[in-house]
């Protein structure tokens, strides 16, 4: 792509976005300006060709995609401090942000000016994000170029507007909680006996296997478990003592708990 890339609030989403769009050729480091206010902390990003900066000002005047990638609560600042800068011939946004619709930023960019909500997760740095994308006015040719953007960078669903904080939940907020599991895995192997990073390293392996065989299978999780569980076999007795104590349940409640608590991460007053 040519187009410059400006990613305001280069923090953890900011930078695995960064690093993935690189890592995909999708864009020349050269080509993303990241922002922030303490640059210091981009000095390797700086080193290996992106531009730096703690004008976000400077920074949007000198691109044409704006991706807003601060925490929902210095989101108000950073709208009012560029809104002069944001010219909506030129500039396509693009939101990273949990809980902030599209209307809520043309509220303070501009009513012209073209949205597009995108939510992917941090595996993104790696290729290997589960995007969802959203928008209420952006044009059918920005949604398809912003789309093919982050397919460079992983899977993209577009979604209504209203099923992003869901979104957030399972996809963003997935990611920790599969990251929990395959850590609560590990320590179930220490104790029957393998070493922490033996332990881990299975768990890992064992995680992406049983992914790919959905992915690659296009199957549905219980007939794949159904191939595991050997009647009166150690699996079913195993996965039937976690589902007494809550396995399922307790998943299902951390999502919708993190839903619920997703959309209501930002204030137009904060
Ligand atoms: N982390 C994740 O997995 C995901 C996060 N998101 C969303 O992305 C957003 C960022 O999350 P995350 O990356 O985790 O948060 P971080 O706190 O890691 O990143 C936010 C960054 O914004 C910078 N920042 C704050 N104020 C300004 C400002 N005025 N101008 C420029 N930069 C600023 C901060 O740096 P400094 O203090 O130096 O300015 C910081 O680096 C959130 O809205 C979150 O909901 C969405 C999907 C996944
Ligand atoms: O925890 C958070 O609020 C952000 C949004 C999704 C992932 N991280």
């Amino acid at each position: 792509m040519n187009k410059k890339i400006a990613i305001i609030g280069s923090g953890n989403i900011g930078l695995s976005l960064a690093k993935g769009l690189v890592k995909a050729d999708f864009a020349q480091a050269g080509d993303i300006i990241l922002t922030r206010r303490n640059i210091n902390h981009l000095k390797s990003f700086a080193e290996a060709g992106f531009v730096v900066s703690n004008n976000n000002n400077q920074a949007v005047s000198n691109a044409d995609v704006i991706i807003l990638a601060v925490l929902p609560q210095q989101l108000n600042a950073v709208l009012d401090e560029i809104s002069s800068s944001i010219d909506s011939k030129k500039h396509l946004v693009i939101s990273v942000i949990s809980g902030v619709s599209c209307v809520a930023v043309r509220e303070k960019l501009g009513d012209d000016v073209e949205v597009i909500r995108v939510m992917p997760n941090t595996a993104i740095a790696i290729g290997q994000s589960m995007t969802c994308l959203a928008s209420d006015n952006a044009s059918d040719e920005n949604i398809i170029s912003v789309t093919k953007m982050f397919e460079t960078v992983g899977s993209v669903v577009k979604i209504n507007e209203d099923l992003m904080t869901s979104a957030t939940a399972l996809c963003a907020c997935g990611i920790a909680f599969f990251l929990r599991a395959i850590r609560a895995a590990s320590q179930g192997g220490v104790e029957i006996g393998f070493h922490a990073d033996e332990a881990l390293k299975m768990a890992v392996q064992t995680a992406k296997g049983a992914a790919d065989l959905l992915l690659l299978h296009g199957t549905h999780p219980e007939s794949e478990i159904d191939k595991v569980t050997s009647p009166k076999g150690c699996t079913i007795a195993g996965l039937n003592e976690m589902e007494h104590n809550g396995f399922s349940s307790s998943l299902i409640k951390g999502i919708k708990l993190s839903a619920l608590k997703a959309g209501n991460l930002y204030t137009k007053e904060s």
